[in-house]
């Protein structure tokens, strides 16, 4: 495979932060500490642990998390001997006092993750990163509905915050493979810190669109075991080390080996698996947020509304996450106007 950057890739595993959002936050301990043993004997490079919205996202208005995120990243350190623990963090949601909490028990890196246009809103948690001796990342969401000017300056923006590398966040699984080359490529000319990529699959494209960002020069790339991740999932993990394989791109990971976690220890703590169906699907046609696809359910259970007409609906409203209190209104208003 070309590709457009000398640096190793570095995988991050995100079935237990992104996978959160698919079990409804319910993961326990015992879940956590089996998959990331199993993920850190595999070679998996870091391994993302948080509440599916990042830290302090257990709440009435994202989900209640079973037991508290701290223990889980406890655990998931206990877990690892050469991994590293990384937590997402979202400003507004999380704060850094939970960020010193995290690098306390032992989380070596953070994202830092905004809405594509809201770079500034990072700076204090990207500084707070680097002076407590963490990875410092920025993770711009919903990158699909921004222009390539507005990803380039508020990538620029992260990087001047001191982030290491910045993210093209696919949140809605909404790019086209020629828009991943375009924005990984416009970073990769702008940026000098890495560039990373993290899809959903809900048009069926992450592990190809991930491939063109890896061509084009990303090297902090995410998966899922499984896809167990928001919507249809993320960047299935085990296909991508194949694939990666077979092209001749050697990541460390043992293929075998996590072809098994898939199997034996991911599969059984699935509630339902995350696949392209009618719903999964209409949020990546319509550009939307996988992490609604529950709550979207739920409200359109609640108010007898197809879930497809929520998620359209919101994603013409350009609903930006943080904003699950707008999909019960949207559903509630669908309702009395039909
Ligand atoms: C709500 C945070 C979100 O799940 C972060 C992420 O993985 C994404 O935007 O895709
Ligand atoms: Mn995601």
């Amino acid at each position: 495979m070309k590709r457009n950057s000398s640096e190793p890739i570095r995988i991050t595993e995100v079935c237990l932060r992104d996978g959160s959002h698919a079990v409804a936050h319910q993961f326990t301990v015992e879940q956590v500490s089996t998959i990331t043993r199993a993920l850190d004997e595999a070679g998996v490079h870091d391994i993302e642990v948080s509440h599916g919205d990042g830290l302090g996202g257990s709440t009435i208005q994202y989900g209640r998390s079973l037991v508290d995120e701290m223990k889980l990243i406890e655990a998931a350190v206990a877990a690892c001997t050469q991994a590293r623990i990384a937590v997402l963090l979202l400003p507004g949601i999380g704060t850094v006092q939970e960020l010193k909490q995290a690098h306390a028990l032992g989380a070596g890196l953070v994202r830092v993750a905004t809405h594509v246009t809201e770079a500034d809103v990072s700076a204090q948690h990207l500084y707070a990163a680097r002076e407590l001796g963490m990875e410092a990342l920025g993770f711009l969401m919903m990158a699909h509905s921004a222009p390539v000017e507005v990803l380039v300056e508020q990538a620029r923006l992260m990087e001047s915050y001191g982030a290491q590398a910045v993210y093209v966040t696919d949140s809605a699984g909404a790019l086209l493979p020629e828009q991943v080359r375009e924005r990984v490529k416009a970073l990769r000319g702008a940026l000098s810190c890495e560039i990373g990529f993290h899809a959903h699959n809900n048009l069926s494209l992450a592990v190809a669109n991930t491939l063109i960002a890896i061509e084009e020069g990303a090297t902090r790339i995410d998966g899922s075991v499984r896809c167990l991740g928001a919507g249809a999932g993320n960047t299935q993990t085990e296909a991508l080390v194949a694939v990666l394989d077979r092209m001749g791109v050697d990541l460390g990971i043992d293929l075998y080996k996590l072809m098994d976690l898939a199997e034996d220890k991911v599969a059984p703590v699935m509630h339902r698996v995350p696949e392209i169906n009618k719903g999964s699907l209409a949020m990546g046609y319509a550009g939307v947020y996988s992490s609604f696809l529950l709550h979207a359910e739920r409200a359109g259970k609640r108010f007898g509304v197809d879930p497809r007409d929520i998620l359209l609906e919101l994603g013409r409203r350009k609903a930006v996450g943080g904003q699950e209190d707008l999909i019960v209104d949207v559903a509630a208003s669908l309702s009395r106007s039909s």
